[in-house]
């Protein structure tokens, strides 16, 4: 019967006719509506979404048994009507288990391996400096220059061409391009297309929505061919510099890509690669805000290892444990896909006795595995230290030998590709941050500290907190310095990547580096 659940599935909050679970699912913070049933249902649990089925994973041993191992078979993703019509299957996150898919995927990953991700080391220190410079001189304007820094970082390792501000143009196209795609996606913005698949059918006078995909679509589009034609362009004058565009230009053939997929595939990983790593700084600024003790020791640490004089480096980072655990618990604490990207099965599963149909959805539910309180001790607190006791961070004693540290990225072949770039990125920047400043509450005009709220998140299929106010000062005299010498000192590799800028970037540019 349409809408009730059928034998065999695992268990589940009760069902209506035809819409069956539908009508539960609130249209923001789903994970912790799935944290909720998954206390009262399990680890894995199903909902009925109209006809079809999606099964709830809260459980790490379910999610590497289902997604790791037997990936085969979960690797696809569920139907997304949206994207198929704006992107036609060629988005790398939504698309369907395809031949598209898979040469889109083997491009990513051919490109993004530790040691691509390595070469494209100095580009992201250089920015990692500029973010410290930035927020030194309007440190108010934190929660932008952090997503500065993610999309300069992406747009040069992609083009080769950096976004020295905010406001530079094709950071400010980005944003609202991704903006009007967001908004388009969000749950509760578009009839539930793919569970009632004949409103696909109603005609465009009664579906704003259609119009809204063919609007979509034109950004995108225009905003992905135009950064492509001009990185070619450039690569033709003879101004390549090693961009990943560039090296998928060369491998084309190869790799079986043409022009539509290089296109898609490189705008898609910009979207993917930008908010991403900024919405985990802005979360992990908020934790040293919020908890200032397990900053201390954060700074302690920092001091004994990189000391005053010199800025750190990556190899820092293995001897120091406590910042290892801050960055592992930031993830932890706010997950940046806090219910993963869907997958779906394309074939009926058995566990545990449960059947899984085919064509069923899968989350993981990272917020529940993460918050689960049988796992984690006082799993509501940001409390780094709880890494230093155990491996995975949990109570001693428990059994955690189905976490692994790369579990916010995701699982089986759908994970994340970009896991090598961002790791370099979160784990330079944690370091950076922590060596160079000092996070406090803001206070208010009557001189008292203004609160920071660790629940003020907007989600959609990432999630990030709300802009908040902080006070960020430099720890030294001396560490500000040597900022601002490193920032000069980056200047050479910084015009490595500086094209076509606009008027107001070049005065931005001469304004900072004192010329
Ligand atoms: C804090 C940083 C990041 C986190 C936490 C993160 C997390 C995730 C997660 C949970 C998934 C879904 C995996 C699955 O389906 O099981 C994913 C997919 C993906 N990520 Fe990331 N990601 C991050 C940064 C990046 C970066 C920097 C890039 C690109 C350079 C990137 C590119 C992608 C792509 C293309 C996919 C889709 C892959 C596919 O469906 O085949 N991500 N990511």
């Amino acid at each position: 019967k349409v809408g009730s659940r059928e034998k065999g599935l695992p268990p589940g909050p009760p069902t209506l006719p035809i819409v069956g679970n539908l009508h539960l699912l609130p249209a923001e913070f789903i994970h912790y509506k799935f944290t909720e049933w998954a206390r009262q249902f399990g680890g894995i649990y199903s909902l009925k979404m109209g006809s079809g089925t999606a099964i709830v994973l809260t459980d790490a041993a379910a999610v590497k048994e289902l997604l790791d191992k037997r990936s085969a078979t979960t690797m696809d993703r569920p139907p997304t009507h949206l994207a198929e019509v704006v992107t036609q299957g060629l988005h790398l996150v939504f698309a369907r288990y395809t031949e598209k898919w898979k040469i889109l995927r083997r491009a990513a990953q051919a490109i993004l391996t530790p040691q691509a991700s390595a070469r494209h080391l100095p580009i992201q220190q250089a920015e990692a400096v500029q973010l410290l410079h930035d927020l030194l001189q309007s440190p108010d304007s934190f929660y932008t220059h952090i997503q500065r820094y993610s999309n300069s970082v992406i747009l040069s390792v992609l083009y080769g061409k950096r976004a020295p501000r905010f406001e530079t143009p094709e950071t400010v196209t980005f944003f609202k391009t991704e903006h009007e795609w967001v908004t388009l996606l969000e749950p509760g913005a578009t009839p539930p297309l793919d569970y009632f698949p004949f409103l696909k059918y109603v005609p465009e006078r009664w579906a704003s929505w259609k119009k809204m995909c063919q609007f979509v679509r034109k950004l995108q589009r225009d905003m992905y061919f135009n950064l492509l034609d001009k990185t070619q362009e450039r690569v033709r004058r003879g101004e390549g510099n090693g961009s990943y565009v560039e090296t998928l230009v060369e491998r084309r053939e190869e790799l079986g890509l043409d022009r539509e997929m290089l296109g898609y595939l490189s705008g898609v990983l910009i979207e993917t690669g930008s908010e991403t790593t900024s919405s985990y700084l802005q979360s992990l600024v908020m934790a040293l805000v919020a908890y200032p003790e397990a900053q201390q020791k954060a700074h302690d640490e920092i001091d004994r290892v990189v000391g005053e004089h010199r800025m750190p480096t990556l190899d820092d980072l293995q001897h120091m444990p406590y910042v290892r655990a801050v960055i592992l618990e930031a993830h932890r604490f706010r997950p940046t896909a806090p219910f993963g990207i869907p997958h779906c099965t394309t074939a009926a599963e058995e566990y545990k006795g449960y059947l899984i149909p085919a064509g069923s959805t899968i989350f993981i539910n990272l917020w529940g595995i993460y918050h689960d309180p049988e796992l984690y001790e006082d799993p509501e607190n940001f409390i780094p230290d709880r890494y230093l006791l155990t491996e995975n961070g949990t109570k001693p004693g428990v059994d955690s030998s189905d976490l692994r540290p790369t579990l916010a990225f995701g699982a089986g072949r759908r994970i994340c590709p970009g896991l090598h770039v961002a790791q370099d990125s979160i784990n330079l920047n944690v370091m950076n941050l922590l060596w160079a400043f000092n996070f406090n509450k803001a206070t208010s005009a009557e001189g008292k500290p203004i609160e920071v709220d660790t629940w003020d998140y907007v989600t959609g299929l990432t999630s990030k907190p709300r802009s908040f106010k902080c006070k960020i000062t430099p720890r030294t005299p001396e560490k500000a310095d040597i900022i601002q010498h490193e920032f000069l000192g980056a200047v050479d590799l910084f015009t490595k990547f500086e094209f076509d800028l606009c008027p107001e970037d070049q005065e931005y540019i001469a304004k900072s580096r004192g010329q």
